[in-house]
């Protein structure tokens, strides 16, 4: 199997938005972060992937196989956390083990236990009591206790603490560690991405606008600053967008090296993954 998930043009028409011919492949043993801003789709992507919502055209498969008509095989394979916990408030923790070993063929029990204790979570507490941390820990927890080979996570680290955010960032990095699983994670918090994801896919207006390695991504990506006078030296189809402020222009750009040699008398900076969201969103685009 060369992908745990392929989307191949999706798209999906609501009143005022749409997802336009969404195209991505997601490796086993890897991770990748799926961005973009509010509204851009990536919930959308994430419910047609599991079939929670009707897509208009497209086709998605999960390791191989039509998300659709193998449905029920896959979602026993798969992982999901949403930003809101799924379980009810009035639950202990050890309940959603008794609760989910009747829908898992490979609940893991003993895994479940390992999961609360590392997360440091009481079995015998409601869930209404938790804290917001502590409820997504749980639905993290949950989601990996049935041994899936594939987590859909849609902004499963929002609003949590940045010591919470990295005992679970460690969680996702162990789990891809036998490179058979993988994760698909939509999040906001870019610099959580930039430490674990292996792939970024950027999701931008229901447009998919990249789908790189990181890496490459964070190594070709500029920033070109020159004075407002200079910025007609700057060949249109090297400019991916740009912004103007009171000292001059900003570019974004890729194929930094090139670029820098071609431009020597102005400087490129690194952009990172929020600064490349941001020259699309708020940027003028010119190609
Ligand atoms: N059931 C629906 N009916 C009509 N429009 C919808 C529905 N669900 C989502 N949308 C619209 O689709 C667009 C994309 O929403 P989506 O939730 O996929 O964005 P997102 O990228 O996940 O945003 P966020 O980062 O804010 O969670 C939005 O404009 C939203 O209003």
């Amino acid at each position: 199997m060369d992908y745990s998930l392929e989307v191949k043009d999706l798209s999906k028409r609501y009143n005022t938005f749409a997802l336009n011919n969404v195209s991505f492949n997601l490796k086993p043993g890897s991770i990748m972060g799926f961005i973009g801003e509010n509204g851009a789709g990536k919930s959308t992507t994430i419910k047609s992937i599991l079939n929670l919502i009707h897509r208009d055209h497209g086709e998605i498969k999960i390791f191989g196989l039509d998300n659709i008509k193998s449905e029920k095989e896959i979602r026993q394979n798969i992982g999901i956390v949403f930003d809101e916990c799924r379980f009810h408030d009035t639950l202990y923790a050890k309940d959603v083990d008794l609760f989910l070993s009747k829908i898992y063929k490979n609940w893991d029990s003993k895994l479940y236990s390992h999961y609360l204790e590392q997360f440091k979570l009481p079995a015998k507490k409601y869930i209404k009591e938790f804290s917001r941390g502590m409820k997504m820990k749980l639905s993290i927890a949950a989601a990996l206790s049935h041994n899936p080979q594939l987590l859909l996570l849609d902004e499963p680290t929002s609003g949590l603490d940045p010591i919470v955010r990295t005992e679970i960032l460690d969680v996702f990095l162990e789990f891809i560690q036998d490179e058979k699983n993988s994760i698909l994670m939509s999040s906001h918090i870019t610099g959580d991405l930039e430490k674990i994801a292996d792939y970024i896919t950027f999701i931008h207006e229901g447009k998919i606008e990249l789908s790189e390695s990181k890496d490459d991504i964070i190594y070709s990506y500029g920033i070109l600053k020159c004075k407002q006078s200079d910025f007609s030296q700057i060949d249109i189809k090297d400019i991916i967008s740009y912004r103007k402020n009171s000292f001059g222009y900003e570019v974004l750009v890729t194929n930094k090296a090139k670029l820098s040699r071609k431009y020597p008398n102005y400087i490129i900076d690194s952009a990172s993954l929020e600064d490349i969201m941001l020259f699309y969103s708020k940027g003028v685009q010119k190609c």
